[in-house]
């Protein structure tokens, strides 16, 4: 116990998986490297005689025969068919550059293998709600400086104690923050405690003082399945890559025998070689001549556990967009390197797929498939590269639409966490979106698949606290915007600063018919970076939701194009085709907004506005407007 009462290395790593002589066993450095007379003796010429084997580690380490073991979670095909690419997650959990949001069942997944870096140090415990838990780990190898029990003193039984060789410590100073959430969906979010700061050492160091869980566990369960430590060994490090990718690199046949020592203390039946391989004198264990290598045969077989087929397969309706089409998209997107528009606004791409007759559906509360697979794939790629999608409440009210990102390699289609999703926004003044737990985008949502989203209200309607709550639960808000144009809008700019003040650097407007008739009129346009139509080669008819901004005319009234796009360029997707532009600028007078940008007069917002600190009723301030007049 530390001085301040927190508790010091409650450590959730090997040591709390394995029983208590096999986690102070993978706690040392000496430990892991040393080959014991018995090790040697397998490669000096003696037959494999695994209860010797097993004895010199059995004699001088446990304490506790009657422990109990857990049952191994992991076994020898997690090893050889890892999570997909297991190095580069270790390598982000090692490094933590950034915030890292990962859903429960990932952090499950990949912190036992990260969890020779990290030592819990402290729970907070939860926050009010009983949703948030915070948990602070520290690396470690910032402890303090081990000091050995004397080694001339043997144990009550009369055992020497192991000789521990002291551990490098209290050098590095990386701590992290790790906030759980168990509310309509399930994650973990990583972040740096204080300053950002390196470790002081490679993720390379770690692997070779201390063992993961996962390695531990794959070495035990192999074990408990009747294998020869020895040979557990040897199948392990037959593939180095694979064996390191997983942080094994620096594993030893100690490792794989202290894993099992407890258990081997429990069951003293004889233990075999694996299939395939077979004793050699002076070389140990080896593989059989003409016998393929198990980690082969395992993948060859593609045994997957069933547990981690999920983590292998992708969600049935993953899109894929080929890598040569993106540059054809890449200078239309939002650009890495700038975080908001000259004018402190997030980029916008206006997108949307259109009917040859200019409708994007056939009627008015209909949804309407336009796009082919080709496109809808441009589509999400598109979504990929935005940190929000906007939508206005007519749109989602006929199309009860995912608002997701279904590209492979983003977060829930093989990425990590909610990579690559981006924040769905509905444009809804009048809270007429009765969301319940089955709309799709709360479906999508409590699936690890999409954001909670941010729906945008006007003032003045009272909102059924349990709406909010329910909401706020899936991890969306609701926000009051009160900065109204001439036409009782609410103001695309407003909209748009009160995103780039909740940090969305990127939006792309989908829709409907009249948000992009809106955004297309000259006193918008210029809030519109660049746009991307899908064409798809069908009529659908008079009636439907068309696109068309309002005519223009010159000075003698003569009716002119309403709009022309610059910088524009054509490229087949399928049957569709699909055009990049931008908007020309409209030239105001500097300083000056187009007319109906002005905005309207109007007493300052009741409360500030903000996407984080807007339970948005009646209660809370917000009172009916009568609309200015024009
Ligand atoms: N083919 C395509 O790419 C797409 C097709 N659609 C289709 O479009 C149709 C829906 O379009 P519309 O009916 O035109 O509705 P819409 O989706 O544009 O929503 C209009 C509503 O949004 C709100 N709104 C939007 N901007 C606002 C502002 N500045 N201030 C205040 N409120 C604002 C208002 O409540 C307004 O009634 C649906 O049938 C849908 O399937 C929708 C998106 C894309
Ligand atoms: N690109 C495109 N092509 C079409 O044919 C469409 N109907 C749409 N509609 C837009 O996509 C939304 C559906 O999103 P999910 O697939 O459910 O995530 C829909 O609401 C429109 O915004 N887009």
């Amino acid at each position: 116990m530390a001085e301040d009462g927190r508790v010091d290395d409650v450590d959730a790593t090997a040591g709390d998986t394995t029983t208590t002589a096999a986690a102070d066993n993978n706690t040392t450095t000496a430990d892991n490297d040393t080959t014991s007379p018995a090790a040697d003796a397998l490669g000096s010429g003696s037959p494999p005689q695994d209860d010797q084997i097993e004895q010199d580690a059995t004699q001088a380490d446990v304490q506790d025969n009657s422990a109990q073991i857990p049952v191994p979670t992991r076994n020898i095909r997690d090893l050889f068919n890892p999570p997909r690419n297991i190095a580069g997650i270790r390598q982000r959990l090692f490094d933590v550059a950034e915030k890292i949001e990962l859903r429960k069942d990932e952090f499950d997944l990949y912190w036992p293998y990260v969890d020779n870096v990290w030592v819990r140090q402290h729970r907070a415990g939860s926050d009010k709600t009983g949703l948030y838990k915070t948990d602070y780990y520290a690396c470690r190898l910032q402890r303090p400086t081990y000091t050995p029990k004397p080694v001339d003193k043997p144990r009550a039984d009369g055992t020497p104690t192991r000789k521990k060789q002291i551990r490098e410590g209290g050098k590095c100073h990386m701590k992290l923050k790790v906030i759980r959430y168990e509310g309509g969906y399930q994650s973990v979010t990583i972040n740096q405690l204080g300053d950002k700061t390196q470790h002081l050492h490679d993720l390379d160091h770690m692997d070779r003082i201390k063992r993961t869980t996962v390695l531990m566990e794959i070495a035990r369960s192999e074990v408990m399945s009747g294998y020869m430590p020895a040979s557990v060994y040897t199948v392990m490090s037959e593939d180095e890559a694979r064996l390191a990718a997983s942080g094994g690199r620096h594993l030893n046949r100690n490792d794989v025998r202290n894993a099992s020592q407890v258990w081997r203390q429990q069951h003293k039946d004889p233990l075999r070689v694996h299939e395939g391989y077979k004793y050699d004198h002076g070389n140990g264990i080896v593989r059989q001549d003409g016998a393929l290598p198990l980690v082969q045969r395992v993948v060859n077989a593609e045994i997957v556990d069933p547990t981690l087929a999920y983590y292998a397969g992708l969600p049935p309706n993953t899109l894929r967009f080929p890598e040569e089409l993106r540059p054809f998209l890449d200078p239309y997107l939002p650009r890495h390197d700038l975080t908001f528009t000259e004018d402190g606004l997030p980029h916008v791409t206006l997108t949307y797929a259109t009917s040859l007759d200019s409708s994007l559906s056939l009627a008015p509360g209909i949804q309407t498939v336009l796009s082919g697979p080709h496109s809808k794939a441009m589509t999400h790629y598109l979504r990929s590269k935005h940190d929000a999608i906007l939508v206005g409440v007519r749109t989602a009210l006929a199309d009860d639409p995912a608002l997701n990102c279904r590209l492979e390699g983003v977060g829930g289609y093989g990425g990590l966490g909610w990579e690559g999703q981006p924040r769905p926004i509905i444009i809804d003044p009048g809270a007429r979106w009765l969301l319940t737990p089955q709309t799709r985008v709360i479906r999508t949502v409590s699936e690890g698949k999409g954001r909670g989203p941010w729906i945008v209200i006007a003032p003045g309607f009272a909102m059924d606290p349990n709406r909010i709550e329910m909401l706020k639960y899936y991890g969306g808000q609701y926000t009051g915007l009160t900065d109204f144009d001439k036409r009782w809008r609410l103001r695309w700019e407003a909209i748009l600063r009160a995103l780039a003040a909740e940090g969305i650097r990127s939006v792309m407007i989908e829709g409907g018919g009249m948000v992009i008739n809106e955004l297309l009129r000259p006193e918008h346009s210029n809030l519109v970076s660049s746009v991307v139509v899908t064409v798809a080669p069908t009529y659908l008819g008079q009636g439907g939701v068309t696109v068309s901004p309002p005519p223009k005319l010159d000075a003698a009234r003569r009716p002119q194009p309403a709009l022309r796009f610059k910088d524009v360029r054509w490229q087949s997707f399928g049957e569709d085709a699909v055009m990049c532009g931008r908007i020309p600028h409209v030239e105001t007078p500097a300083g000056v907004p187009p007319p109906s940008m002005t905005p309207v007069t109007m007493a300052p917002p009741l409360r500030p506005v903000s996407f984080f600190n807007s339970s948005v009723d009646a209660q809370n301030g917000f009172q009916p407007r009568v609309p200015p007049s024009s």
